[in-house]
């Protein structure tokens, strides 16, 4: 059985704050705040260059892939970190592309994330071969894959609503028609128990600074399914992913596996943040997390039902159709989000109307979800939304 109350003891946590955004951001690890000194003074400040030998730098993407792996059912050596989840996905859907064959179709749904979207339009642009990105609703995707797609680009949970995907399922039917599967676990990885090779996926990527908490701007990470790796050619081709950085031959010869999904130098010092942030992880199981989350948002749905009438649940009310957040729509959302905020309790806003609350269950407890719905209520009985500082706060998330 996970102990939470040793897992929420990792975190620093502000006091007076229950922060229902880990979901966008994750808080800090203590173990990280203490690497990263570690690494700045003794690693950067002593070793200098020599730190890529002696203080692991050169591996740590693939360290740190290894760590990701276990939390989304992933083999070691299956999965590497660095870059942002939008590269990652740029790597993943070129390859997907050239690997599909003569097919047209990339297909995807209206929930994906805005920015998975924006890769693909302009990748299959940039790629000249009449691909088409066909986008339909979330559920019609099961209905539309069929032999002519060449390619599945899905966001397993929409970063909006928190819906879930079957991702068996899918991968299932999209195996059946010979069409190259893509996940994006942004709000999966620590978030539900995932199954990569279970469901024989062909690439994953995600974010390290959400349910991760490798920090802001944290390397995100891409999976590549067991001996599909091999049989890549990278667009995105960088001396890091060559067989033999150091030899510095001019021609690019692409690194076995995973290893050619490295382009760049690694930013080590957001890649040590994750690589202590992911200790936390240590001695979790994701089925008493995922336990935990709908425990967790199942109270807060009561709750909020309870005292709210004002608010619309947004999310799917069937826990199993959900990942680990909670949205409800309000008309003034935004200002009552800021609200929320200077009240104490951190969610965030997604327009036109999505109130959004992520559930962490590494350092979020039962507690938290009482004041939090507390919070709200008071929001919404003392109109709090109506206030004209809150309704004009600058729009940044
Ligand atoms: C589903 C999803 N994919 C990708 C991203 C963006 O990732 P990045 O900014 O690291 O490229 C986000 C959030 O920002 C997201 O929610
Ligand atoms: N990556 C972010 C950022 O740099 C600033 C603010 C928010 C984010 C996010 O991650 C947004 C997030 N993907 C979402 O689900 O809306």
């Amino acid at each position: 059985m996970t102990d939470f109350a040793r897992t929420r003891a990792l975190f620093e946590l502000p006091e007076g704050i229950v922060y229902l955004d880990g979901n966008s951001l994750g808080p800090l690890p203590r173990a990280a705040r203490e690497r990263v000194a570690r690494e700045v003074s003794r690693e950067w400040g002593e070793k200098l260059i020599r730190g890529w030998n002696e203080a692991g730098w050169m591996d740590l993407p693939e360290t740190v892939g290894d760590k990701i792996a276990r939390l989304i059912g992933a083999a070691k050596g299956t999965v590497v970190a660095g870059d942002s989840t939008s590269i990652n996905l740029h790597k993943a859907l070129t390859a997907a592309v050239s690997l599909a064959g003569p097919r047209k179709v990339v297909l995807s749904d209206s929930g994906n994330f805005p920015t998975d979207l924006y890769v693909a339009q302009m990748a299959l642009r940039a790629l000249g071969g009449g691909h088409e990105l066909k986008v339909v609703a979330p559920e019609e995707v099961a209905g539309t894959i069929d032999d002519t797609v060449a390619v599945l680009m899905l966001t397993q949970v929409d970063y909006k609503t928190g819906r879930l995907h079957d991702m068996q399922a899918l991968t299932a039917k999209a195996r059946e028609n010979g069409v190259v599967s893509i996940w994006d676990l942004a709000h999966s990885a620590g978030a539900l128990p995932v199954d990569l090779a279970g469901a024989d996926a062909d690439f994953a990527v995600g974010c390290g600074y959400k349910y991760l908490n490798g920090g802001p701007g944290a390397p995100a990470f891409i999976y590549v399914r067991p001996g599909l790796g091999d049989r890549i050619d990278p667009v995105l081709a960088g001396w890091m992913g060559h067989e033999a950085p150091f030899a510095f031959d001019l021609d690019y010869r692409p690194a076995g596996g995973i290893q050619r999904m490295r382009v760049g130098t690694p930013p080590i010092l957001s890649m040590a943040s994750l690589d202590a942030a992911l200790d936390a992880w240590d001695g979790v199981s994701m089925d008493d997390v995922r336990d935990r989350s709908i425990e967790l948002s199942e109270r807060f749905i009561a709750e909020i039902e309870a005292r709210c009438p004002e608010l619309t649940l947004a999310s799917p009310r069937d826990p199993s159709a959900r990942g680990s957040q909670v949205s409800v729509a309000f008309r003034e959302g935004y200002a009552a989000m800021q609200a929320a905020i200077a009240n104490g309790l951190i969610g965030d806003f997604r327009a036109p109307d999505i109130m959004r609350f992520g559930f962490t269950p590494l350092y979020i407890g039962m507690d938290d979800v009482v004041r939090a719905a507390e919070t709200i209520e008071r929001v919404m009985r003392d109109k709090l939304w109506d206030r004209a500082d809150y309704r004009a706060r600058a729009k940044v998330t």
